[in-house]
């Protein structure tokens, strides 16, 4: 007999640990989690927790939802224990390039992924926004498309290129309150990536105040920031919602996505795919995307894009 609904199933060999609180991890750092959990409607404490051990092997990240048992008083010494991860809604991953099969979960539960591109110092990489617009996609996220640094360079040429995708975009500058950013990310939990260097920091300084996010400087010579922060973070907004600064990356590799997934992350190419012969590599010769190109449907950029990632599977990524 199959207990019926409304029982409660292993609750003898297994505390269910109904005491336990609701947390949201904002930060991880070695082993231990700095979870918030509301008290009341006006008061939040910080908790500082450790794993449990019938957590096994799953992981925690920024942006979890998790349940907290033991010291939840959130005192300065008192270590609270992790017992659960709830079920996520969104789950961003990466892998270290794309011959790398670990993968990394970064985030949880972001509903929005924010691409962070300077328009100069560093120069823009659209082999970068087109693998975390694939990202985002296979995720489950929106993407927004946030290109800092206008004082220094025009954004027109970048978003002649992403505008027609229907990529909602914002445009930052040195000397100006980011406000339609500000309004974009409200009441949401969004999450910033981008290289080193693009001005991520600057902006979360910008968007929550006492955040402190060291700001970096741009190597002259390489171009890359000094990777300034190290880890993921979430903040929240004063308007509502929250932001998770992620440490500046060199690549965004996605070993975790299968080969034949990774067009639907070119909208606009998936479609003249179509007249692909079957199988088709999308590398090799009669492949319908070089005419779907060539007659305007879609950005030459885009497409020579799609296949460096199609070939950088095979080798160590470049991007
Ligand atoms: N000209 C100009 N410089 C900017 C702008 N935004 C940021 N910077 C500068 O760019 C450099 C890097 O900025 P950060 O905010 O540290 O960049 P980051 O993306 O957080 O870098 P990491 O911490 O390495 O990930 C700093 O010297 C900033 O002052 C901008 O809109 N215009
Ligand atoms: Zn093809």
């Amino acid at each position: 007999m199959r207990p019926g609904r409304g029982s409660r199933p292993r609750t003898r060999q297994r505390p269910a640990h109904e005491d336990a609180v609701t947390g949201l991890v904002v930060a991880v750092d070695r082993g231990r989690y700095r979870c918030l959990v509301r008290q009341s409607r006006r008061r939040q404490v910080a908790v500082t927790a450790m794993r449990a051990r019938e957590l096994g092997r799953k992981g925690v990240v920024v942006g979890d939802t998790v349940a907290l048992v033991g010291d939840v008083s959130g005192q300065p010494d008192a270590l609270a224990r992790v017992v659960r991860v709830e079920p996520r809604t969104s789950i961003l991953r990466r892998t270290a390039d794309d011959t790398d099969d670990v993968e990394r979960v970064i985030v949880a539960n972001a509903g929005r992924l924010v691409v962070v591109t300077a328009l100069a110092d560093p120069e823009p990489r659209v082999g970068m926004i087109d693998r975390c617009l694939v990202a985002a996609r296979d995720a489950g996220m929106d993407a927004l498309l946030c290109l800092t640094k206008a004082d220094l360079a025009d954004p027109a040429g970048l978003l002649e290129i992403y505008e027609p995708l229907g990529v909602p975009y914002t445009v930052t500058r040195r000397g100006e309150d980011p406000a339609e950013l500000r309004g974009l990310l409200q009441d949401r939990m969004s999450v910033l990536v981008g290289h080193s260097g693009v001005g991520k920091s600057t902006l979360v300084n910008a968007l929550v105040p006492r955040a402190d996010r060291a700001v970096g400087h741009v190597n002259a010579v390489t171009g890359r920031g000094r990777h300034t922060s190290s880890s993921a973070i979430a903040l929240e907004l004063p308007e509502g919602g929250w932001i998770i600064d992620t440490p500046g990356v060199r690549g965004f590799g996605l070993a975790h996505i299968p080969q034949e997934e990774l067009i639907l992350g070119f909208p606009e190419l998936a479609e003249g795919a179509a007249g692909c012969p079957p199988l088709c590599s999308h590398l090799e010769e009669g492949c319908a995307l070089d005419a779907w190109v060539a007659a305007g449907h879609a950005s030459p950029l885009r497409l020579e894009s799609f296949r460096r990632l199609l070939t950088s599977r095979d080798e160590t990524a470049d991007q």
